[in-house]
């Protein structure tokens, strides 16, 4: 049988993190933006993150899990934040000294995010910097660390099957696998390697935001990392005049806060009976 995670592309990001060789930029444009067409869904190398530091905050990860439960209620996230989940930083109650690998390797996410989303500007042909221009706010980007329990007989899933929320994720996991994503109706499975990057941009489906979901493996704990590359709360997301108007398409979403959108994902996920809303849920029919 045909290996199907062979298909998902691999793009080296070195090119950008350089000035000059403007051909092999082009190519990797190209290559990265049918990927994000096709899939939703790429690996990245040489992608600006240190490895040591992707290792180190990998071990932290597994530090802090591994610890007992009262310990690591003490680090739960505080109340009134933007966000009700992820990473909070309790520096008081952190497992070790690593803990700065957590705060850098997020610095580092948000850098490449900004400069894959400028290659994605350039790869829809919007003019120079627009993205950039209008997600300009990095403060509602956010970021989790997941620790999956070893598959019972009677059930696998560690995430059911969802799209994301955000405008670029970056999952980095471990050797474990189990991560796959929904192409032609057949589950692929992302195999474990240094950096993978989800893809999911709002451009009326110029580029596909991906379903996926997580399998856990039986015999072995699984731990990853996310990193949502976001938008500012206040910002109307809808789709840009330059896939609908300016080209004499139809728009295929109707416009929202995203603030809206992203406090109708949660009072859905933590209330009966448990949706999962996505873009679809702006859909014109
Ligand atoms: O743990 C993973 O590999 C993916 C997690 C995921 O899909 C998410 O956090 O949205
Ligand atoms: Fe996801």
């Amino acid at each position: 049988m045909e290996n199907l995670a062979n298909n998902i592309p691999t793009i080296d990001l070195s090119v950008f993190f350089r000035d000059g060789d403007e051909e092999a930029k082009k190519a990797a444009v190209e290559s990265l933006g049918r990927a994000c067409a096709e899939y939703g869904f790429f690996l990245a190398t040489n992608h600006g993150i240190p490895s040591d530091l992707m290792s180190r905050a990998m071990e932290l990860c597994q530090t802090f899990f591994g610890l007992a439960d009262e310990e690591k209620l003490k680090s739960r996230p505080r109340a009134g934040g933007s966000v009700p989940a992820g990473y909070t930083k309790q520096p008081e109650q952190s497992p070790d000294k690593n803990e700065a690998a957590l705060e850098e390797i997020f610095t580092h996410f948000s850098k490449t995010g900004e400069v894959i989303e400028s290659i994605i500007n350039d790869y829809l042909g919007l003019p120079p910097n627009f993205l950039k221009e209008y997600n300009n706010d990095r403060s509602w980007d956010w970021m989790n660390v997941k620790h999956y329990f070893p598959a019972t007989e009677a059930e696998n899933v560690g995430i059911s099957s969802h799209k994301d929320g955000n405008a670029i994720t970056f999952v980095f996991q471990d050797e474990v696998g189990g991560l796959e994503v929904l192409w032609n109706g057949q589950w692929i499975p992302i195999v474990p390697s240094k950096g993978t990057l989800v893809v999911n941009v709002l451009t009326n489906e110029k580029l596909k935001s991906a379903l996926h979901r997580v399998t856990r493996p039986k015999g072995r704990s699984r731990y990853s990392i996310s990193f949502f590359y976001n938008l500012q709360g206040d910002k109307l997301v809808e789709p840009f005049p330059h896939f609908t108007t300016q080209i004499g398409e139809p728009p295929k979403y109707k416009g929202f806060l995203y603030k809206d959108y992203q406090a109708l994902r949660i009072k859905n996920k933590i209330n009966p009976p448990y949706k999962e809303i996505d873009i679809d849920h702006f859909a014109i029919i």
